[in-house]
């Protein structure tokens, strides 16, 4: 065991872009490429660890992009990453404190450093991070269909692969009628929907009506940044909301569970900050009795093996929109891909994140590399 306070050297920010598989419709808009950075931070003895950023091109989802992700990490976080030697992960968020918000930037940056703290410490980044589990469990998110057949389709295939919960992403007008549907040929699939922020509270009524097909869960009906509407929406509704884009961070967190906004939780490490934000929302949420789950942001292999690691705590108590490399990518940029296995996602237990990179794959999707150093 090495637990030596250690240094970053050098970080490579490798900025890839890479087709999906087939694009993917939510209510903000469609996705055919994914374009992001690998982080690479290396210390003192060459061991590597790995990140990936979430941002999108466009500010849709929340307000940072890929070249926000850029300018944030270069001109602000790896200056603060470089500057004092590093004892413990935990560290890195308090670190990034003083410059606010940009969680996906700071995300991106930390998980390098969680992998690489893992790896030096020969465990699984699961284990470093206090998971308990051996498997997660797989679900898919399926993007706006351009027909109900269609997205009937799709569903029947996702479900033959093996996959034990589906998530449909619905928008005014693409809501009650396309569920009802759906419920008539899948009477029993684990099923819930994602309005991604396309409602407001004039639409109870239409929200009210998916009460009647049994969803686990609805999640982010109204406002990105709304907690309160969301507290009146669900003292309405049977269904449970799910909060994804209003939390932010632990406070937030705090806010929706003490209004009753929400009755289980979306997580996902980029939009909170990172790791060490979201084991800090995990433990809430499990001494509140609120179940969460571990999201998706289209992530290639590495961020990929991230949400896998951390879906291993207790408290992550549905299937994940974690699924399978082949989901999205024709080959993935880590070896071996993520495979599934019953429905289920095997938990790693060699050091760091429990893949190596596929660098020839990652270099055919590389459309620059840049090297910064500590001084
Ligand atoms: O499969 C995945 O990675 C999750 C896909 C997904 O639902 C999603 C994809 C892009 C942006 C936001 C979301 C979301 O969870 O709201
Ligand atoms: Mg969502």
């Amino acid at each position: 065991m090495e637990n030596e306070p250690f240094y970053i050297d050098k970080v490579i920010l490798h900025r890839l872009v890479m087709d999906l598989k087939n694009p993917f419709q939510t209510s903000f808009g469609t996705f055919s490429t994914k374009d992001f950075f690998i982080v690479e931070a290396v210390d003192g003895n060459e061991n590597s660890g790995y990140g990936e950023s979430v941002a999108f091109p466009v500010p849709w989802y929340t307000e940072e992009t890929v070249a926000t992700t850029e300018h944030v990490i270069k001109d602000f976080l790896l200056p603060l990453l470089f500057k004092e030697p590093i004892r413990h992960p935990d560290e890195i968020s308090s670190r990034f404190s003083v410059i606010r918000r940009n969680n996906m930037a700071k995300a991106a940056v930390e998980g390098a450093v969680w992998d690489l703290y893992a790896k030096r410490q020969g465990m699984s980044l699961a284990t470093a991070l206090g998971g308990e589990k051996h498997r997660v469990e797989s679900g898919v998110s399926i993007g706006i269909q351009p027909s109900v057949s269609k997205l009937l389709a799709v569903m029947e295939h996702h479900l033959e692969e093996g996959y034990k919960r589906i998530k449909l992403k619905i928008k005014p007008g693409i809501d009650v009628a396309v569920i009802r549907e759906v419920r008539h040929h899948f009477p029993d699939v684990q099923l819930m929907a994602d309005a991604n922020s396309a409602y407001t509270v004039q639409d109870v009524d239409i929200l009210k009506q998916l009460d009647e097909f049994g969803l686990t869960m609805i999640e982010q009906p109204l406002g990105h940044d709304d907690i309160y509407e969301h507290s009146i929406l669900q003292s309405q509704l049977e269904t449970p909301i799910c909060l994804d884009e209003s939390i932010n961070s632990l406070t937030d967190a705090r806010a929706a569970v003490e209004l009753g906004s929400c009755r289980v939780i979306n997580l996902k490490i980029g939009r909170v900050g990172g790791l060490s934000e979201t084991k800090k929302i995990h433990d809430f949420c499990r001494e509140k009795n609120i179940p969460v789950w571990c999201g998706g942001m289209l992530e290639a292999g590495v961020g990929r093996a991230h949400n896998i690691a951390i879906a291993s705590l207790p408290q992550f108590m549905y299937p994940g929109d974690i699924s399978a490399s082949d989901r999205y990518w024709h080959r993935d940029i880590i070896t071996p891909p993520v495979m599934l296995q019953n429905g289920e996602i095997a938990i790693k237990d060699t050091p760091g994140i429990g893949h190596d990179i596929d660098w020839e794959a990652l270099e055919t999707n590389r459309i620059e590399r840049q090297v910064h150093r500590r001084q």
